[in-house]
């Protein structure tokens, strides 16, 4: 049976997950706060973390790292309530899961929780290859890797990044691919994989966030039987699994030091030697790495060897940001929602106007791993054809998460080009959907106008005089 264990200061909420959770077939374990959660890490073996970001001894990011040291091969999800979302993309950066927006939709936490679980302990993913021949530009290609589609957009910065990845991808040049959390640089990197001449040879994928520093050695470069305690059987490690094809080396930059050194050798020596054994084997394979930190700091602060990062370094690739990508935002959105409408049995037709404008227009910090989200859990509540406001995160309404003008490039190139200038339109726009936007934040804050403040980025009093504007009474 698989431990849960829940972390959550809300007491009554904790426990009805508990209950829930419980019912379902999980071992479920509690934690009012982080004190309580580390003795439970520590006396019981848990698989999975369902966690509020916020608690009142701890943030989240504190919590991931708490745990990842204990083991990193325990899952966690987080829960985040009003919170900006921006501090969930940033404990995901770190190697949490997933998270799930509150209030906590029962199917949506069930199906991350078994996907967490299916892809639990998995540190590397090692594909075989076969054919692809798809290049059409507008349609889905299908992705052996994922067992989904992709989509390559039209904007300005995916075209550039599709030459960027047709141009490097027939070479045997090592890709840094450097992007935010969740802007697809695992896709990225299977497409290069897939458009080069290993195409037909294996893929493998390793989280390097997700290696045990003590294992490292052996994860990567195999060991023999009985070379260390618990080395049951010979081990092939992922540079000899790889051989012929491309290895992926994710979260480049969670290596620790002494696995950035052993990984040069065996890159400058292209041989591998595996733990305990004598033999060294010859491996030809093409690196890709990705990082979404600033790896050029980590080297100027010592994090990371500047020998290596020149080798990984060959050529670079940008992941571009969702927000400037302009109208490809809606084609991910019709994508995600024909992927959720499929997983989750709906027939939702698409988004409605307001929300249209509203995806074109907000931030997404969480990028296409949000939207995602964003899309499942909307297409999941949704009564209606078309995803209306509704069925959104708060969050989505601040003004703070809005894009300013300046920032929207390219949908500043589309969707402002009717004379009025970019930043009145904005104003339109916000004045048209401030009311919608009040209604929807005081339905969150279950009325509390303080709450309700805090989640549209607005003073109380500020609050108080626009209530009297639309004439909204509580
Ligand atoms: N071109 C694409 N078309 C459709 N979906 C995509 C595309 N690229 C990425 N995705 C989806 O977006 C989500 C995030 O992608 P991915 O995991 O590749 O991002 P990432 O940059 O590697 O994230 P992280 O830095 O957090 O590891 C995944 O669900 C992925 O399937």
């Amino acid at each position: 049976m698989k431990k849960i264990l829940i972390i959550e200061d809300d007491v009554s909420f904790c426990l009805m997950m508990k209950t829930f959770l419980t019912k379902k077939g999980f071992e479920v374990f509690h934690a009012f706060s982080f004190k309580e959660a580390a003795i439970i890490l520590n006396d019981e073996k848990i698989d999975l973390v369902l966690t509020d970001v916020r608690l009142p001894d701890n943030d989240g990011i504190e919590i991931l790292k708490f745990i990842k040291d204990i083991n990193p091969a325990i899952q966690v999800i987080l829960m985040t309530g009003y919170t900006d979302i921006k501090t969930a993309v940033n404990v995901m950066k770190m190697g949490a899961f997933d998270y799930v927006s509150k209030p906590i939709n029962s199917d949506e936490i069930l199906h991350t929780i078994d996907k967490a679980l299916k892809d639990s302990g998995k540190i590397a993913t090692v594909v075989h290859s076969e054919k692809n021949t798809e290049t059409n530009e507008t349609r889905p290609v299908k992705n052996a890797y994922t067992g989904s589609h992709f989509i390559k957009g039209k904007s300005e910065k995916s075209k550039q990044l599709h030459e960027f990845i047709n141009v490097v991808a027939p070479t045997n040049i090592s890709v840094l691919i450097i992007g935010d959390s969740g802007t697809g640089k695992e896709n990225i990197a299977y497409s290069i994989h897939k458009l080069s001449k290993r195409q037909n040879m294996p893929y493998v994928a390793v989280d390097c966030g997700a290696i045990p520093k003590d294992l490292a050695a052996s994860e990567f470069f195999g060991h023999v039987k009985g070379s260390f305690t618990g080395a049951t059987g010979d081990k092939v490690g992922h540079f000899e699994a790889a051989n012929g094809g491309t290895i992926f080396l994710d979260e480049v930059g969670n290596l620790t030091y002494d696995v950035q050194v052993q990984l040069l050798r065996a890159l400058q020596e292209r041989k591998v030697k595996p733990v305990g054994s004598s033999k060294e084997v010859n491996v030809d394979i093409r690196i890709i790495a990705a990082t979404n930190e600033d790896l050029q700091k980590a080297v100027r602060d010592g994090h990371f060897r500047e020998d290596l990062y020149h080798r990984l370094n060959e050529f670079s690739i940008q992941a571009p940001r969702l927000n400037e990508r302009g109208k490809d935002i809606l084609e991910f959105a019709n994508f995600f929602i024909a992927q959720s409408n499929e997983e989750l049995e709906r027939d939702v037709h698409g988004l409605s106007d307001e929300v249209t404008e509203l995806f074109l227009n907000y931030e997404w910090p969480g990028n296409l791993r949000e939207m995602r989200n964003v899309i499942k859990r909307a297409v999941l509540l949704s009564k209606s054809d078309f995803i209306e406001t509704s069925v959104l995160p708060a969050e989505m309404f601040q003004p703070n998460n809005l894009l300013k003008s300046n920032e929207t490039d390219e949908n500043a190139a589309t969707s402002f080009s009717n004379g009025i200038s970019a930043e009145e339109e904005m104003k339109l726009y916000s004045s048209k959907n401030e009311e919608h936007l009040i209604r929807v934040a005081l339905e969150k804050a279950k009325y509390n106008k303080t709450k309700a403040a805090q989640i549209l980025g607005i003073d109380r009093k500020t609050l108080y005089n626009k209530l009297k504007l639309y004439d909204i009474e509580l």
